[in-house]
C-alpha cells in the first residue's frame, strides 16, 4: 500500500524571526526539502498546509514538483494537522506521515523505519535519546535533577493509519493543545513505537539554527553562477513609463509588445543567463499574442522560479538604467523594494542604478532607453 503525507507549514516562525518555512536553507526553500524527500520516497499525495494567504508562496517554493496540494492551516500546529487530515481522502488504512516543514533534512531511511513500524503498532515517531544531564532550575539555581533514562526527543515525521490519527484527534478532550500526534494517539490508547531518529532532522526554531543547518546540509557545496542581461526600448507618445516594476509619470512611454519595462527584461535575462536557460524571448515569444501588454513582473517571477526549480537561489541583482529622462533617482528605492518583493530577496541584495550617456548615442538623443543587469545565482554543485 502507498502512503500519504502532510507537511505542516502554516506557522509564523516567530522564534526564528518570521516566515522560516519559505527561507532558503542550503540552496532551497525550507519546505521544499521535505516535500521532495516525501515525494521521492513515494508519498502520494503530499498535502502542504500553509497559512491561508500563503498558497502562492508554496507554489513558488515547490515549482516544478508534481504530486502535492495545499490546504489552509489553523492557529496552532494541531489545528493545521487537523486541516491536513481533512484534506486527505483514501482508505482508512492508508499510512500517513505527518511532518514539520521546519525539519528540512528528512532521509528516506527514516521514512522506511516509520512505515515498517506501522506493521505492529498504531503509530511511530523518530526520536533521539537525551544526551545531556537534565537539571531543574529556579531563579537561576539548580533545584533538582530529572532522570533522563526514559526521556526521548520527539521528531517528525510521525506515522499512523489515517483512521487511527483522525479518530484520536476527534477524541482529544484535554484542555491543552497537543504538541504532536504521538501524544494524541497515545492518549487515545494507541501503541506508538519509538524508532531511531536522525540528528540532521533537527527542527529549525531559532535564528542560530539556520547556520547549523547549512553545516549539516546534504548539499555540501554550491556553485555560484553569474548572468547578464541587456534590453532596449524605443520612446513613443505616452504619459507614463514602467521601469523596474514601477510606473513613473513621464511625457513619453516605452514602446514594446509587453509593458516594455526594459529594466525587468534585462534582469529577467540576467537571471535566465545565470542558469543557462535561454532568454526571455524563448520563454515569452513576442510573436505570442498572450504577452501583448503583459506586466513584465511575471517574466521576472518566472525566471526566479526557474532558479528555484534547480534547487538554486538568487544571491543578488544589479540593474543599470541608461537614459537622459526620466530622472531615476527619486524612484530608485521604490524600484529596489519592488524588485526585492518580486524576487523575495532582502533589500540589500537588490541594486538599481542609473546613468545618462552624456547626450551621446540613441539614449543621449532620447530615441530610446537601455537597461543592463547582472544576477548572481547559487546552485547545488
Ligand atoms: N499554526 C501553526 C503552527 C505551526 N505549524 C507548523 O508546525 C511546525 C512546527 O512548529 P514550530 O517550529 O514551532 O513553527 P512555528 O509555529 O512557525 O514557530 P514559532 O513557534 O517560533 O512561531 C512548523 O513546520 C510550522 O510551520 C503550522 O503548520 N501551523
Ligand atoms: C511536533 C514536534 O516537532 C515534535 O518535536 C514539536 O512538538 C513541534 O514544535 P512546537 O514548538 O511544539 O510547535
Amino acid at each position: 500500500m502507498g502512503f500519504s503525507a502532510i507537511v505542516v507549514a502554516a506557522g509564523s516562525g516567530s522564534r526564528a524571526g518570521g516566515d522560516k518555512q519559505w527561507r532558503t536553507v542550503a540552496g532551497k526553500p525550507m519546505v521544499r526539502w521535505s516535500v521532495e524527500a516525501l515525494l521521492r520516497a513515494g508519498a502520494n499525495p503530499v498535502v502542504v498546509v500553509t497559512a491561508p494567504d500563503a498558497e502562492s508562496r508554496a507554489a513558488g517554493a515547490l515549482v516544478g514538483l508534481d504530486g502535492w496540494v495545499t490546504t489552509p492551516g489553523g492557529a496552532t500546529r494541531a489545528e493545521s494537522v487537523r486541516a491536513g487530515l481533512a484534506a486527505l481522502s483514501g482508505p482508512d488504512e492508508t499510512p500517513v506521515l505527518i511532518h514539520d516543514a521546519a525539519r528540512p533534512f528528512l532521509e528516506e531511511a527514516v521514512i522506511r523505519r516509520l512505515l515498517d513500524a506501522l506493521e505492529d503498532a498504531d503509530g511511530a515517531l523518530p526520536a533521539l535519546p537525551v544526551a545531556d544531564s537534565l537539571r531543574r532550575g529556579l531563579d537561576g539555581l539548580v533545584v533538582g535533577g530529572v532522570d533522563r533514562d526514559a526521556l526521548w526527543r520527539a521528531q517528525t515525521p510521525q506515522a499512523f493509519r489515517l483512521r487511527t490519527v483522525r479518530d484520536a484527534y476527534a477524541a482529544w478532550r484535554e484542555a491543552e493543545t497537543p504538541t504532536d500526534e504521538a501524544a494524541v494517539v497515545e492518549r487515545a490508547g494507541g501503541r506508538v513505537r519509538l524508532v531511531e531518529g536522525d540528528a540532521r532532522l533537527m527542527k529549525l526554531t531559532y535564528p542560530e539554527d539556520f547556520a547549523m543547518a547549512e553545516a549539516l546540509s546534504p548539499v555540501a557545496r554550491t556553485v555560484t553562477r553569474m548572468g547578464q542581461g541587456y534590453d532596449v526600448h524605443r520612446w513613443g507618445p505616452g504619459t507614463s513609463v514602467w521601469l523596474c516594476g514601477v510606473e513613473i509619470p513621464h511625457d513619453q512611454t516605452l514602446i514594446g509588445h509587453s509593458d516594455a519595462d526594459a529594466g525587468l527584461h534585462a534582469l529577467t535575462d540576467a537571471i535566465l543567463g545565470a542558469i543557462a536557460d535561454g532568454d526571455i524571448g524563448d520563454h515569452f515569444p513576442p510573436s505570442d499574442p498572450q504577452w501583448k501588454g503583459a506586466s513584465s513582473d511575471r517574466f521576472l517571477v518566472y525566471a526566479a522560479q526557474r532558479v528555484a526549480a534547480r534547487g538554486g537561489r538568487i544571491v543578488n541583482v544589479d540593474v543599470t538604467l541608461i537614459c537622459e529622462q526620466p530622472k531615476v533617482k527619486p524612484h530608485r528605492l521604490t524600484m529596489r523594494e519592488r524588485l526585492a518583493e518580486l524576487l523575495e530577496l532582502p533589500l540589500d541584495a537588490v541594486s538599481v542604478k542609473a546613468t545618462t550617456s552624456e547626450g551621446l548615442g540613441f539614449t543621449g538623443r532620447g530615441e530610446g532607453l537601455a537597461a543592463q543587469a547582472v544576477a548572481a545565482v547559487e546552485l547545488p554543485a
